[in-house]
């Protein structure tokens, strides 16, 4: 892992109206490694998300990518910069089969006429890159596929494209034991593979199991990014829950415009039952 983040959000705001949604947000994203995105419903994630991902403006705050100032004023701007993003509903076509589906809207043409190997090809050799073996046929419609394979297909998609930040909204949601299991080892390799890989999730098992990092949300605030062995499921809960972890010596009571963003713990117990 490189010491500069691929990702780095400073000082973010957000409002909708007279709602601030997101206040001072600090964040960190690092190439190879899942940072798991925490926190209970409302307190910001999908908005923070689509500020990254381009789809809402910033009110202010300064965003630096590979340790340089970017602007990204819209979603053309996010994936020129390789960030993906891998939605809940997945946005595939169960009409059509998985090549069709991965390069929906950017289908290689030689001239006018689909250059179908190539995409059959290239769609191969990220499933193979990925070690993904549970799909039977590229040619496969993807209303044929389990939830597992089609969250699968999904995050083939978001790589296809030089991708370098993935952003995954609550992948194993849907899904059962086995499935959700192979899921996040895909998530795992993804990281392994080099890319950055944020991982919203609600569910502690998922993010114990697969993330290096834990960010946690709570009314718009940061209130922590810490590496995932310096924390305890518990003091995670809290922090979801109560903005704080007394037992974390994170702030006890952020004020707005504070963020505990980056704070180690002062009194971590690694290794702790999780
Ligand atoms: N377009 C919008 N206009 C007004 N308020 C919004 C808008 N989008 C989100 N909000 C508000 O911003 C807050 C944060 O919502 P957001 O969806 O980002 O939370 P979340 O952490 O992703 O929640 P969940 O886990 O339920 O998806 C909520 O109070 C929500 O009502």
């Amino acid at each position: 892992m490189s010491a500069t983040p691929l990702l780095e959000l400073r000082g973010i705001d957000k409002s909708f109206g007279p709602v601030q949604v997101l206040r001072d947000v600090a964040f960190t994203a690092h190439a190879g490694e899942v940072t798991a995105l925490v926190g209970d419903n409302g307190a910001g994630k999908s908005t923070l998300v689509k500020c990254i991902s381009g789809i809402y403006p910033t009110d202010a705050g300064q965003f630096l990518f590979d340790g340089r100032p970017v602007s990204i004023h819209g979603p053309r701007d996010a994936a020129a910069l390789g960030i993906e993003v891998v939605y809940q509903d997945l946005a595939l076509c169960d009409n059509l089969d998985i090549v069709q589906n991965m390069f929906l809207g950017r289908e290689k043409r030689t001239g006018i006429v689909l250059d179908e190997p190539t995409m059959e090809q290239m769609a191969a050799e990220t499933l193979a890159g990925l070690s993904v073996r549970t799909v039977k046929s590229l040619r496969q419609h993807v209303s044929s596929l389990s939830g597992g394979q089609r969250q699968t297909v999904a995050i083939a998609k978001a790589v296809l494209w030089n991708s370098r930040l993935v952003i995954l909204d609550e992948p194993t949601a849907a899904l059962g034991v086995a499935q959700t299991a192979q899921v996040l080892e895909l998530v795992r390799r993804l990281a392994d593979n080099g890319l950055a890989v944020v991982l919203i999730s609600h569910n502690m098992n998922d993010v114990f199991a697969v993330s290096d990092r834990i960010a946690a949300l709570y009314l718009g605030q940061m209130v922590a990014q810490v590496k995932t062995t310096d924390i305890t499921h518990s003091q995670v809960v809290e922090l979801i829950t109560a903005g704080r972890s007394g037992s974390l010596g994170l702030p006890a009571d952020p004020a707005p415009g504070s963020n505990g963003n980056g704070a180690e713990p002062a009194d971590p117990t690694p290794g702790a039952a999780r």
